[in-house]
């Protein structure tokens, strides 16, 4: 990233207080802040691509990570409008973690993943995505769970808690095991599971290492 601009994204499992986190950050000034384009996923022209999915994600998860690439992709190369951008995800974890996701579990047809790949694999060769730090909001599956069930998206009233089991442990094997995919940037963990309370006290704690992270 340039010396000027600051890109941070924001990762961690559904429902684990990205955009809790990032409406607390986009109070401070010189911070832009660009939560997912969810609004988008659940109707692009009177169609819920987000909700197909979960209801058969065989028939509908290329359609939808097809889609959450193009929005995401829209989102990072939009210039930026402040020093500093926070980002919630990124294409990056559309692909490591989503399509990575239905693909090992059987559920995307090998020809869907190699699809999807070889447009990712184009994309990232090709667009300049700068990133400068990754924070990880790090959570329990279950505190995800309870917290998703309070949240309450009518989409994803039919996730079960092994769904977030493996979504969590794709997330750890690549940000925290370097087991699996390329690391971007360096990454600043942040345990998640506490109360809204002690989570705003972290991120005050974090904020100099968040604020000056191309420094
Ligand atoms: N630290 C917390 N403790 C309890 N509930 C939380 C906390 N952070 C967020 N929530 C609630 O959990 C739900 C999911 O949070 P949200 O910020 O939307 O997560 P994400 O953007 O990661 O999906 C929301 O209902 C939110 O109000
Ligand atoms: O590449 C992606 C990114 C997100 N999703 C799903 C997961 C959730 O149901 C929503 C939004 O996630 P939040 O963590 O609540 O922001 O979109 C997906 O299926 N594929």
């Amino acid at each position: 990233m340039s010396c000027c601009f600051t890109s941070i994204w924001l990762e961690g499992n559904i429902a684990s207080g990205k955009t809790t986190c990032l409406e607390y950050f986009s109070k401070t000034s010189d911070i832009e802040v660009l939560t997912e384009p969810v609004s988008k996923w659940r109707n692009v022209q009177g169609c819920n691509p987000l909700g197909l999915m979960y209801q058969d994600p065989s028939r509908w998860g290329l359609t939808l990570q097809t889609y959450v690439q193009l929005t995401m992709l829209d989102r990072h190369v939009l210039p930026m409008s402040a020093p500093i951008r926070m980002m919630e995800r990124s294409i990056y974890s559309a692909k490591y973690i989503f399509v990575e996701n239905l693909y090992k579990s059987g559920k995307m047809p090998e020809v869907d993943f190699a699809v999807l790949s070889e447009w990712f694999e184009w994309i990232i060769k090709n667009i300049a995505i700068p990133v400068d730090l990754i924070v990880y909001l790090q959570t329990s599956p279950q505190t995800c769970y309870e917290r998703l069930k309070q949240r309450c998206r009518e989409e994803e009233k039919v996730i079960p808690l092994e769904y977030l089991e493996s979504i969590h442990n794709l997330y750890e094997d690549w940000l925290i095991h370097h087991k699996s995919f390329e690391v971007p940037a360096p990454v600043l963990v942040i345990p998640a599971d506490h109360d809204l309370k002690k989570m705003l006290h972290q991120y005050e704690e974090n904020r100099e290492k968040i604020l000056m992270a191309h420094c």
